[in-house]
């Protein structure tokens, strides 16, 4: 294993009523980088995703964060391991404002220091306005936002975000990258699930691609989008 890899998974499976989701998957994700992953639907992102934050136990294999085995943990103990997460379909509450929703998730911190951070996560990102509107009136791009300041409340090392670009339009997504490389320059590790081919030509370091539950091409995004695999498994 690499020393620069904050996240590592090794070979892992994971079967639903005898059908494999996710074959033998193995990857790793370099400290710092912005890695994506992209497949077909059904191809098993995010049940990978799901056994990396410890939502989902693997019938077989190991994960790995930083050099550590995690396998099977619970999805608590590998929050507190530094993994942060948004998911495909906004969670946050409705009838709580977005302070509120943020300061709810400081487990661990007292009120003053989470209200802290939950302001300048909020200043970061450029929404301060919208701190006080409930869960219920924020726009789908508001929600996608404060999706991501509350994954980064516990202040993580590494995210995973699971189709932050989708359906929100390209002036949104521009911001939310541009926010994401400003956090890699600080340390952070983002690794994602999208189809927004452009942005995951674009930014990533690294993409990996599954179909029908296995990595078929890993690779810069250049050498993945010529790939022949990656052809015949979209088209
Ligand atoms: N909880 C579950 N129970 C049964 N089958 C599941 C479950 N979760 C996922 N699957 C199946 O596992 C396979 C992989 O699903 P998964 O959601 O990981 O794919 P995905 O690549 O994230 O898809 P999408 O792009 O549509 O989100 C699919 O065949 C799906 O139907």
């Amino acid at each position: 294993m690499n020393a620069d890899d904050i996240l590592v998974t090794e070979k892992v499976s994971k079967r639903f009523d005898g059908r494999i989701a996710l074959n033998e998957a193995s990857l790793a994700v370099k400290r710092g980088s912005i890695t994506g992953v992209i497949g077909p639907n059904g191809s098993g992102k995010s049940t990978l995703f799901n056994i990396i934050a410890g939502t989902l136990t693997p019938n077989s294999g190991r994960v790995y964060i930083e050099g550590q085995e995690v396998t099977g943990s619970s999805a608590a103990d590998i929050c507190r391991r530094g993994v942060g997460r948004t998911f495909q379909i906004s969670r946050l509450f409705a009838e709580m404002t977005v302070m509120e929703n943020l300061v709810a998730v400081a487990h661990g911190m007292d009120d003053r220091a989470a209200v802290k951070r939950a302001r300048e996560l909020l200043e970061f990102l450029e929404i301060t306005a919208i701190a006080d509107k409930w869960g219920s009136e924020l726009s789908y791009g508001q929600r996608k936002l404060v999706e991501m300041a509350r994954a980064l409340m516990l202040k993580p090392s590494i995210m995973l975000l699971d189709e932050p670009f989708a359906g929100i339009n390209p002036r949104l997504q521009n911001r939310i990258v541009e926010h994401l490389k400003a956090l890699c320059a600080r340390g952070l590790t983002v690794f994602f699930i999208d189809h927004e081919m452009r942005i995951v030509l674009q930014e990533c370091d690294l993409v990996y691609v599954l179909a029908e539950g296995n990595v078929i091409a890993s690779g810069a995004p250049e050498s993945v989008r010529n790939d022949p695999k990656v052809l015949d498994a979209y088209f």
